[in-house]
């Protein structure tokens, strides 16, 4: 409760700072994670739309976060990948620290599955899939690793794909030998992109499964995939033998199941 009071009370704060400091507008609350805030605004001159992230109040005083927080804003910046929002600056309101991005007005593949009940048959999952693989070859190539490709942080908009949301990610270590990895979420290195990329393809795919008996069963016996699809999805799982790059991962596709390979 206390710490909500907190949060509400940085809105003010934040908006106070905002009218009296920038040229920008507030308009909304965009959502509340774990560690931030993140704010919808509006730049009055040119009428584009912006981001605004925060840390959250309670983790203010917290060294390890405020340097985690710091280390999002640098990668970001150190990327500069047009599919993923450029900062457009950085600062602190009241002792808290901030950064302004730019705002992707695109859907979520979370909102496209569960609020829109998009379906995505095998062969777009599998062109959606490769796009996403060719993002995350140029990411891990600037030595960088997102650690967090879930659906509500991967947006589409004219079938272009964006990656948001970097506060979990790291600078990869080349030192991880995949063997001795038992996080593979967490892991500094490609094996966490790829097993989180393995779990997005099974988000699309499940996208036109409906269940014809009541006992749940396993991905493999549910979507019965063609073989080849099945031991792809099982490399990036790592229930079959680890890709060795995510530059592996996409030479291995099995795109002769998607037609429209973009
Ligand atoms: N640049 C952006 N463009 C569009 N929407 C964004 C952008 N950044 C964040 N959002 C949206 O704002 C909300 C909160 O984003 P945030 O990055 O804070 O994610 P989170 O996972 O909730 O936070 P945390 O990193 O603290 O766990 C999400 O719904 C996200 O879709």
């Amino acid at each position: 409760m206390l710490s909500l009071l907190a949060e509400t009370k940085y809105h003010k704060h934040v908006k106070a700072f905002l009218e009296n400091n920038t040229d920008y507008r507030y308009i909304e609350e965009l959502g509340v994670g774990s560690y931030g805030v993140a704010y919808l605004i509006e730049h009055s001159g040119s009428h584009k739309k912006y981001v605004l992230k925060r840390m959250k109040a309670k983790h203010r005083s917290k060294e390890k976060l405020r340097q985690k927080f710091n280390l999002e804003i640098q990668l970001l910046k150190e990327i500069g990948l047009l599919n993923t929002p450029s900062v457009i600056s950085q600062g602190e309101i009241e002792n808290i620290p901030f950064y302004i991005m730019d705002f992707i007005e695109g859907q979520t593949f979370e909102q496209a599955i569960f609020r829109d009940g998009n379906t995505f048959s095998l062969d777009q999952s599998l062109s959606i899939t490769k796009q996403l693989l060719e993002y995350v070859v140029i990411l891990h190539n600037k030595g960088i690793v997102h650690r967090d490709l879930r659906i509500p942080n991967i947006l589409f908009k004219d079938d272009q794909l964006y990656i948001i949301d970097f506060g979990l990610a790291s600078y990869i270590d080349k030192n991880i030998q995949s063997e001795v990895i038992d996080n593979p979420k967490r892991a500094q290195n490609h094996i966490s992109d790829l097993y989180f990329i393995g779990h997005f393809l099974l988000f699309l795919l499940y996208s036109t499964y409906t269940p014809t008996i009541k006992k749940e069963r396993s991905w493999q016996q549910e979507l019965q995939l063609p073989e080849p699809v099945v031991h792809y999805i099982e490399r990036l799982l790592l229930l079959g033998e680890p890709f060795s790059s995510a530059e592996e991962a996409l030479s291995l596709m099995p795109l002769e199941y998607a037609s429209s390979t973009r």
